[in-house]
């Protein structure tokens, strides 16, 4: 076997075995149910907005998708992409990758995320919309992490689908180590 086919090898067997050992802290239904109230809760206050939906790549990517499959108005979608984690487990600077390319200023702003951590993301975020000229910004995201360190002590999103305990999660859009965004619920690896 060669070294990359071994690498290979070692990897998949890791992250299969990491899924099969993964505790489920939330399932597909309950995700499907968080995001028909997220649904109903934004359609009542941005349904005559023209809104326009900003996916925070890469891990926004899912809640996005199953949350404007749910909203039946008129909205636009673009995307940006800002990272701290690339690919790793731990939070560092922030790194912007691509800007958002449809123009804030005068619009409602909604800011779709998988994950509320520490909340560094969202805050450099909602500045960046600040500075845009948005006429109002809300954020949608699917999950909050509970605990105490988040990047502002009253920081919270407008919009969030669920709770979860402070271990790091994936599926549904947020990755380990890059893999299981597709995971259809939300895992912990065992003992993390
Ligand atoms: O609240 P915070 O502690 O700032 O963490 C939340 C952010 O971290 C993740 O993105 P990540 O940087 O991993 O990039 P990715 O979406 O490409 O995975 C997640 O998708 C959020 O955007
Ligand atoms: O717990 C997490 N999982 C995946 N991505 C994340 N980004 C911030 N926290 C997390």
């Amino acid at each position: 076997m060669s070294e990359h086919e071994s690498t290979h090898h070692d990897s998949l067997t890791f992250m299969r075995e990491l899924m099969d050992n993964a505790d489920c802290l939330i399932t597909q239904s309950q995700v499907e149910r968080a995001l028909d109230r997220m649904a109903e809760a934004i359609t009542d206050k941005l349904g005559d907005k023209l809104p326009v939906f900003y996916c925070v790549m890469n891990g926004g990517l899912i809640t996005t998708g199953h949350l404007l499959t749910r909203l039946g108005f008129p909205l636009e979608v673009d995307y940006l992409h800002a990272t701290r984690y690339r690919g790793g487990i731990r939070g560092g600077e922030l790194f912007w990758r691509v800007s958002p390319e449809v123009p804030m200023a005068g619009r409602h702003v909604v800011i779709v995320d998988d994950i509320l951590d520490e909340g560094a993301t969202l805050a450099a975020i909602l500045a960046y919309c600040r500075a845009a000229g948005a006429a109002s910004i809300s954020t949608a995201v699917l999950v909050d992490k509970r605990h105490e360190r988040k990047a502002a002590p009253d920081l919270k999103a407008d919009y969030c689908g669920l709770e979860v305990e402070d271990r790091y999660v994936f599926g549904f859009g947020m990755d380990y180590k890059g893999y299981w965004r597709n995971a259809p619920g939300i895992f912990a690896p065992k003992g993390m």
